[in-house]
């Protein structure tokens, strides 16, 4: 009975009832019922959901992200005084919907200590609120404080959830608290995903699947009971069924998907019932244990189809499959039992399929997916998935699941008005995953197989942890360019986000879809504080911290469109895999072998050829765009390479070429300069010359007979004389009269003193290059010209101090030639003789000359001192 209210539209009126309870379960189940106004009523198809662009701040580890206004902290603040007004009848329920990007929600149960635990004095969580706990490891550094050296786990660490149940915790309850809201997205065509996560034994399958008395189902036979409450007349006759991820396809009703393997089937099978006899024990499948009812819209008729996964050591298989047993006439024996079973491939959406919606999922291939018609079909379909699970994979464990098994409901509801379109027929999925115990080889201690289950269990809840935390950084990264719009184009920013690693491993590709945002997600973290493994559940708390922060999108589910029921056969490749495990319960156990048939991925199902087929296509048509796309962008990255190096050699040979002026310009100047001073010099000579009074009549005639000798090039003349011949032929006096080169040549009876007074004035002129004299020059004159311009003035202007001392030597020296030149000129040998007598007396000589400190001697000691001079700048030239 539904009672409309006139009440705003955004407040709802709770009313609950109390429900027969067993002794097992002392706290009643509710159903609760909840009325709305008739604005609130969804009429006709639901509208899109329309898109926030505000995004909801992520969570911390320690920060509770449930605010006062969070629909879920206000239902558990109710929950007692909801449970205190019991009513009668089932009613519609009806959830607020919730905000369309939320945070991955993350609910904390407490396992209660029960008799097969080890005991342990305290347990090492602590409840401090509903929404926080605290992990206090008793065994500290006291006990081990090698272990606090080398752990990142703190001894003491607070933990936050959406909610914390304790461990007195009913399951109706935490159906309600956890649960229920996915169903109400599942009704009303979105999608939902739901996993429990911890170590083993802390509860993960009571959880899911509840224990043995019908109160203490779990959240999937409550699921199935209030999905089948809620659409009760409902269901549709509806010729479509689903097909992949959210395809729909004609379906018919004696498919072999359809012809489903029943328990009492199993149970005629006496090796089966031999084995399976305790699992199938006391089970009462046609009573519903959840009485809820939620409202759906009447617009429509629904269907609903199961199915039902596992995933084993990184492979996938369908638990609803045909088993087919052996018996008899197998070289096992006849205690032995031999199943078969076909590994699955994952495979990518089609585009046909997820047209209308942003992101394409993968579904598993060869999937049955049963139509059942009421819960407790429902329910036996579990029990033998349950069954399965068991023999094929965990009997070798029978204290755990050392698998993944995945659970989803799908909902057809098709508008009556169009009631044969079946673009029309909406699906949308719950899925609820048990995991495999989150368990660390090392503390496991196993080997052989269950090394392999271990490992395959901790690669692919690994990876669940990677795509979270990628996940999360994206996230933060898309948030912070929302931030600074504007200034941050978000699309660049999208192109730049990490890749969330879901092909790593089965369990993540499969529920990928739900991850990028398809639906709402729900965690469930179990957790047993009784368990030795502190360190685990200290992971696992991180792990569930981590979740909280990664944001989903809830949608609804896109109109499906017609799949193709065209079905053409392919061989695909197989190849066989035999296992021998034991099973039954300890003092019961019975030996089996099983063969499991495994699917090459490249081999198709061939349902989806034609879709594959389309798919390939179109992204091999992708591929070779993105290739051009690459091409063109490698020609442009050359094009500018090529570019930039044309314009940097240019910009090279330019400077270059400035350089190679300046530096012309210079030795242009320098050479100018140079010949400038020549001239300055010689005319200095000159001057000095007539001074000296050396160009007389009789010296010329003297000279002009030097000159001929000269030119004759003289046997014995020094290496050193032909140096100062050839400088002689080429001086700048070349072309001069002859008078000038009569003055400029001496009488061979005074050439020696005539070159050392030559020598004497290089060295001056050197001299002059190499520093300035001492010159009477006004240094504190402004804008003094380079002292070596100076210099060549005061040259050009007047002899120089050392000039006239020359000159004064010279004067002497050429009287004593003029004395000695009236006797004969010396003979050659003897002239080669002293011009060959050794550098040394030629040294010891000029300083006993400059060492005598008569005015006469001056001149002399002058000369010397410049004769040395030259000579050594000559011996350095060479
Ligand atoms: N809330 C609970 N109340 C009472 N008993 C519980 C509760 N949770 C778990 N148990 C019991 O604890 C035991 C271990 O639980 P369960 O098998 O669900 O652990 P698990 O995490 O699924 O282990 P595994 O990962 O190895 O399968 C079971 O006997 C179960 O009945």
């Amino acid at each position: 009975m539904t009672s409309r209210l006139p009440k705003p539209a955004t407040m709802t009126t709770r009313a609950t009832r109390s429900k027969t309870t067993t002794p097992a379960d002392p706290t009643p189940a509710m159903a609760t019922r909840t009325t709305r106004t008739a604005a609130m009523k969804p009429r006709g198809p639901p509208a899109p959901v329309k898109k926030t662009t505000t995004r909801k701040v992520t969570q911390t580890a320690t920060k509770d992200s449930e605010g006062p206004s969070n629909p879920d902290s206000t239902t558990t603040k109710k929950a007692p005084a909801a449970a205190s007004k019991p009513t009668n009848g089932s009613q519609p329920v009806v959830i607020p919907p919730d905000h369309d990007v939320e945070p991955v929600k993350a609910f904390l149960r407490i396992r209660p200590q029960i008799n097969d635990d080890t005991p342990s004095d305290k347990p090492y969580l602590e409840q401090l609120s509903d929404t926080s706990v605290r992990m206090l490891d008793l065994a500290g550094p006291a006990t081990n404080p090698s272990r606090y050296r080398l752990s990142t786990v703190p001894q003491t660490s607070t933990y936050s959830f959406s909610h914390v149940f304790p461990p007195a915790t009913l399951q109706s309850l935490f159906f309600t608290k956890t649960t229920l809201p996915l169903v109400q997205d599942l009704l009303q065509g979105q999608n939902a995903l739901l996993f429990t996560y911890g170590v083993t034994n802390s509860g993960k399958t009571y959880t899911v699947q509840g224990g043995s008395d019908p109160s203490s189902a779990g959240i999937l036979p409550r699921t199935l009971d209030v999905i089948f409450n809620s659409v009760g007349r409902l269901q549709s006759d509806s010729k479509y069924g689903p097909v992949r991820l959210q395809g729909v396809e004609a379906a018919d009703p004696t498919s072999d998907a359809n012809k489903i393997q029943s328990l009492a089937k199993l149970r005629q099978d006496p090796m089966l019932a031999q084995v399976l006899e305790d699992e199938l024990e006391g089970e009462d499948l046609d009573t519903a244990v959840d009485s809820t009812v939620l409202r759906v819209d009447k617009n429509y008729t629904y269907s609903i189809w199961l199915s039902y996964a596992e995933v084993y050591n990184e492979k996938v298989y369908d638990l609803l499959a045909d088993t087919s047993p052996v018996k008899g006439g197998t070289k096992a024996g006849p205690s032995t039992l031999l199943l078969a079973r076909k590994a699955l491939t994952i495979k990518p959406s089609p585009p046909s399929d997820w047209e209308g919606s942003q992101n394409a999922g993968k579904y598993v291939a060869g999937l049955r997916q049963i139509r059942v018609h009421s819960a407790a079909q429902a329910k036996e379909m579990l029990k033998l998935g349950q069954l399965h699970r068991k023999v094929f994979g965990t009997l070798a464990n029978s204290q755990s699941s050392r698998s993944h098994a995945l659970v989803t409901v799908k909902l057809l509801r098709c508008h009556r008005g169009d009631y044969h379109d079946p673009s029309n027929v909406q699906t949308s999925r719950l899925t609820l995953v048990d995991l495999a115990g989150s368990e660390r080889t090392k503390n496991t201690q196993t080997s052989g197989d269950r090394l392999r289950e271990a490992g395959s269990i901790n690669k692919s809840l690994m990876v669940l942890g990677q795509c979270m935390e990628v996940m999360r950084a994206n996230q933060k990264r898309l948030a912070q360019s929302l931030a600074n719009a504007g200034r941050v184009d978000t699309r660049d920013v999208k192109k730049t986000l990490a890749v969330v690693p879901f092909r790593h491993s089965k369990l993540t590709e499969i529920l990928m879809d739900y991850f990028v945002g398809d639906g709402r997600v729900v965690m469930i973290v179990n957790v047993n504080p009784y368990d030795t493994g502190f360190d685990e559940n200290s992971h696992v708390m991180k792990f569930a911290a981590l979740a909280r922060e990664v944001t989903t999108t809830r949608k609804p589910a896109p109109p499906a469109k017609k799949g193709s029921s065209a079905v053409t056969s392919r061989p695909s490749e197989q190849y066989r895999r035999k296992v021998t495990i034991s099973m039954g319960k300890p003092g019961r156990q019975s030996e089996a072998l099983l063969e499991v048939l495994e699917e090459d991925e490249e081999a198709g199902d061939p349902e989806d050829t034609d879709d594959d087929l389309e798919l390939n296509k179109a992204f091999v048509s992708a591929l070779f765009d993105e290739i051009d796309d690459l091409r063109m962008q490698l020609f442009e990255a050359e094009m500018r390479c090529a570019i930039t190096e044309a314009e940097t050699r240019e910009e090279v040979m330019e400077d270059m070429e400035q350089r190679m002026r300046n530096m012309e310009k210079m030795y242009l100047k320098r050479i100018t300069d140079e010949v400038e001073m020549n001239e300055r010099k010689m005319d200095a000579k000159i001057d000095m010359l007539h001074q000296t009074g050396l160009l007389d009549s009789e010296e010329t005639s003297e000279e002009e007979e030097y000159s001929e000798k000269e030119n004759h090039a003289p046997d014995y003349m020094s290496q050193d004389d032909e140096f100062e011949y050839e400088e002689t032929a080429s001086s700048p006096l070349d072309g001069k009269s002859a008078l000038d080169r009569s003055q400029h040549f001496p009488p061979s009876a005074k050439r020696t003193q005539w070159k050392a007074a030559k020598d004497d004035m290089d060295v001056t002129m050197d001299m002059s290059l190499d520093g300035p004299p001492e010159m009477d020059v006004d240094e504190e004159e402004e804008d003094l010209p380079p002292p070596r311009l100076v210099q060549q003035r005061q040259l050009s202007r007047a002899p120089s101090p050392i000039f006239e001392a020359d000159v004064e030597q010279t004067r002497a020296s050429s009287s004593q030639a003029r004395a000695k030149g009236k006797a004969k000129a010396q003979p050659a040998p003897a002239k080669a003789a002293r011009n060959t007598r050794s550098s040394k007396v030629q040294d010891q000589e000029s300083e006993d000359s400059m060492s005598s400190d008569s005015p006469e001697a001056q001149p002399t000691r002058m000369v010397a001192a410049a004769t040395k001079k030259k000579r050594v700048l000559n011996t350095k030239r060479k």
